[in-house]
């Protein structure tokens, strides 16, 4: 099948190609229809990671974060018209003890591979999961990071002591608003608190037990566990903070992603006997865990919808362009394109 790929060739600039697609005879084929952008596309847009990684990378379709529409299912489990949700992780191996989004052969796109900016995505078939009827599309579009959410809570609870009384979330953004909501039906005993650094985004957050801004903590604020959703160079101050204020034994998710590397005080981290454990990415079974969980409680996909920020429809790639460069000026949520190039 030939299909037409919307590539990133140079910082800002797309191309289209034309590609000839590789399908095996249970492939399913889906047409994207509203796409979520990610920190990570928009540091390939902007040209800001390492001129060795975009060499690696580049030309290359961004987009991790989308939702389609089912043209063709070789084996009809799928109708043609079914809304579906696309994983971005690609496994190429199984391996009993490793996740799969923390294999190495796993192409994940939009890093490496190409991304959902395509006319059509072509699947291997367990990368398709429906979306119930009752999800909002535009919150469908950024599942990708709640399934992302999803993996991080569940390695904390799988790391972490017994202490369960104080959960405290560093980062006052998209990954820390979705983590958060999260965290309210995933740990739902806990007392949630989230730390950031600008009061009026911490007031989207009225849903958590407390809110501080980073410059206000109390100097006895003690949290059982923690997770860092911060990224760049914040992520160094808020894992200051965090050793700073997390309990003798405690689990630190990190989860935010910096260009160059950052200190951690490694000496309190010993003496407090802390797991610092990263998370990144997710597997099928957070996605399939996260439609299970927003199926059974409306008010988390409400507060989700809440994170849909700057929304459009895009029908060239100077729209897309344009729509890329509103999402670096947008101070709040989520941007969702409405693919109809
Ligand atoms: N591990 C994974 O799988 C994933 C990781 N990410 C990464 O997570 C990071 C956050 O993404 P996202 O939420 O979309 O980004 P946002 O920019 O929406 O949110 C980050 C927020 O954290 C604030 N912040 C910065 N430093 C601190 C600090 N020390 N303490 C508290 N808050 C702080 C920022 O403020 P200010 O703007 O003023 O700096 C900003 O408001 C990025 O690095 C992204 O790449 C995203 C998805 C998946
Ligand atoms: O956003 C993410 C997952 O949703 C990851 O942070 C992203 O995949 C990292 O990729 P890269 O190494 O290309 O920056
Ligand atoms: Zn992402």
């Amino acid at each position: 099948m030939l299909n037409q790929v919307y590539r990133l060739v140079a910082a800002r600039q797309f191309e289209v190609q034309t590609v000839e697609e590789l399908m095996t005879p249970t492939d399913i084929v889906v047409r994207p229809t509203y796409l979520s952008l990610c920190h990570a596309d928009q540091r390939y847009f902007t040209g800001n990671r390492a001129q060795t990684a975009l060499r690696k990378k580049l030309p290359m379709a961004l987009i991790h974060e989308g939702i389609g529409t089912v043209v063709s299912d070789p084996q009809g489990d799928f109708q043609p018209g079914d809304r579906v949700a696309m994983v971005p992780n690609t496994p190429t191996t199984t391996n009993q003890i490793v996740k799969e989004n923390y294999l190495p052969s796993s192409k994940f796109r939009s890093s490496g591979y190409d991304g959902f900016m395509q006319e059509y995505v072509c699947l291997q078939r367990d990368r398709v999961l429906k979306i119930p009827a009752n999800f909002n599309s535009e919150m469908s579009a950024f599942l990708e990071m709640v399934s992302v959410g999803v993996q991080a809570l569940t390695q904390l609870k799988q790391t972490m002591d017994a202490d369960q009384r104080v959960l405290g979330i560093w980062g006052d953004g998209n990954l820390g608003y979705i983590t958060a909501t999260l965290a309210k039906t995933m740990f739902a005993d806990s007392q949630v608190i989230v730390l950031g650094r600008h009061q009026d985004k911490l007031d989207y957050f009225s849903f958590v037990d407390a809110t501080y801004l980073v410059d206000e903590i109390p100097a006895d604020l003690q949290i059982s566990q923690a997770v860092e959703c911060t990224g760049g160079l914040g992520s160094e101050q808020a894992i200051a903070q965090i050793i700073d204020h997390l309990h003798p034994m405690g689990t630190a998710i990190l989860m935010g992603v910096s260009e160059e590397p950052i200190d951690i005080n490694t000496r309190m981290v010993l003496e407090r006997g802390l797991t610092l454990q990263g998370s990144s990415r997710s597997g099928r079974q957070d996605f399939k865990t996260a439609i299970d969980l927003l199926s059974h409680s409306d008010v988390t996909r409400e507060r989700l919808q809440n994170l849909i920020g700057v929304t459009g429809t895009v029908q060239t790639l100077a729209d897309v362009t344009a729509f890329f460069e509103q999402d670096l000026a947008n101070y709040w949520g989520k941007a969702v394109m409405r693919w109809a190039v």
